[in-house]
């Protein structure tokens, strides 16, 4: 078991290991109810959770809620708070999450607006929940406007990353979620950059070193003024494909063709020039490198990215490995030529 510690205003900690959930019983103290919110496709960790809760004492509510992406969505959380109401959940009660990053996102969006933010406790069992999701306190919902539009900054009270659930992962969802690892190696630590090329072996090291690169910026931005941009790399145009697309690319697919997009318009900008290095990566691990599809209506959807100022899209890109920047860039012509770069 390795336990990282998330600084801050509201310190927390990440417990990484195999049959951690159980664990969770001791970031709830106080508590009299726990709300385990889950998807089907976790409901064996789920029951692992909710028995714990009930071993310390605590009545447990559980709230199935639909898979991945539909479940990140207004109606979900109000159903969530009508449970929570009927099960007369006060300020001193906890939310659980138990899932894959869709899940701790909702999940994490109910407790921070359940009378205004309550305690909770994300238990990821995705690649992308424990290297990403379940850290840093972003939660949110989609609209249909775009991805993650309505949410809330609310840290939970600790994260319990569940190592034995990624037996049941599907394949193609662990090859997803490296997207975010390769990210983090581009922006923060290189050496995940060779460790990615043999990342069976090297999985539960690389899920480590991406925590603390997560855990460093959250704890030093945890509203995203500045250096936290730097976790939305490649997230741009990624974020605009799941929207055009109408969720059925995975997040990770998406940002790790997002990045093709921002090493290209990198490049395009006069920095070192990253895009070879990142498709060589991405296709080994077997992920997308290209895309086609109307500009238009990506270009549309981008406008309302989080790190948009004014009318001015804005980009995290890298002056160098490990060095990233977040720049506007206004030259409409670059920008589509680097999405005509996707097609190469
Ligand atoms: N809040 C943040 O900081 C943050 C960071 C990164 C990503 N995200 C969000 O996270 C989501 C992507 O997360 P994801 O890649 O985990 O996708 P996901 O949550 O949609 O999970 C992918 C699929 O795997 C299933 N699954 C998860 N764990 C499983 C397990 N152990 N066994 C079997 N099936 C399992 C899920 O039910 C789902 O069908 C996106 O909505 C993204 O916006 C948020
Ligand atoms: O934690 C962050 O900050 C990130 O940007 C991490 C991203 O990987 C994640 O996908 C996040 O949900 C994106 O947030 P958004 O603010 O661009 O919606
Ligand atoms: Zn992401």
């Amino acid at each position: 078991m390795t336990r990282i510690s998330v600084g801050g205003d509201q310190p927390y900690d990440v417990i990484i290991g195999d049959h951690v959930s159980p664990q969770v019983a001791g970031f709830v103290e106080g508590a009299s109810r726990a709300a385990v919110i889950f998807t089907a496709s976790v409901s064996h960790d789920a029951s692992h959770a909710v028995h714990s809760l009930i071993d310390a004492g605590l009545e447990v509510t559980p709230i199935e809620v639909p898979d991945a992406e539909a479940g990140k969505t207004v109606q979900v959380a109000s159903g969530c708070w009508d449970k929570l109401a009927a099960n007369g959940f006060t300020r001193s009660d906890v939310v659980v999450g138990v899932g894959g990053g869709a899940l701790t996102d909702i999940a994490g969006f109910v407790a921070a607006t359940w009378l205004r933010g309550v305690r909770w406790v994300p238990i990821a069992t995705s690649i992308n929940g424990m290297v990403d999701a379940a850290i840093g306190g972003k939660t949110g919902i989609n609209i249909s406007a775009g991805k993650n539009l309505v949410g809330s900054f609310h840290p939970p009270a600790g994260v319990l990353c569940e190592l034995s659930a990624l037996r049941s992962l599907p394949p193609a969802q662990l090859t997803a979620g490296l997207a975010e690892v390769v990210k983090c190696g581009f922006i923060a630590d290189p050496v995940i950059l060779e460790l990615v090329a043999t990342p069976t072996e090297s999985l539960r090291e690389l899920i480590e070193r991406s925590i603390r690169v997560k855990a460093h910026v959250v704890a030093n931005d945890l509203k995203e003024s500045g250096l936290r941009e730097i976790l939305n790399y490649g997230h741009t145009l990624a974020h605009a494909i799941e929207k055009v697309e109408g969720y059925t690319w995975s997040h990770g697919n998406a940002v790790a063709v997002g990045m093709v997009y921002a090493a290209s318009v990198g490049a395009r900008t006069g920095r070192p020039d990253f895009t070879e290095q990142t498709r060589k990566l991405l296709l080994d691990l077997g992920l997308p490198i290209g895309y086609e599809g109307d500009w238009s209506a990506l270009r549309a959807a981008m406008a309302i990215d989080k790190k948009s100022r004014g009318g001015a899209l804005r980009f995290v890109l890298l002056d160098d490995l490990a060095r990233p920047v977040t720049v506007p860039v206004d030259d409409e012509d670059l920008l589509m030529r680097a999405y005509e770069d996707l097609r190469a």
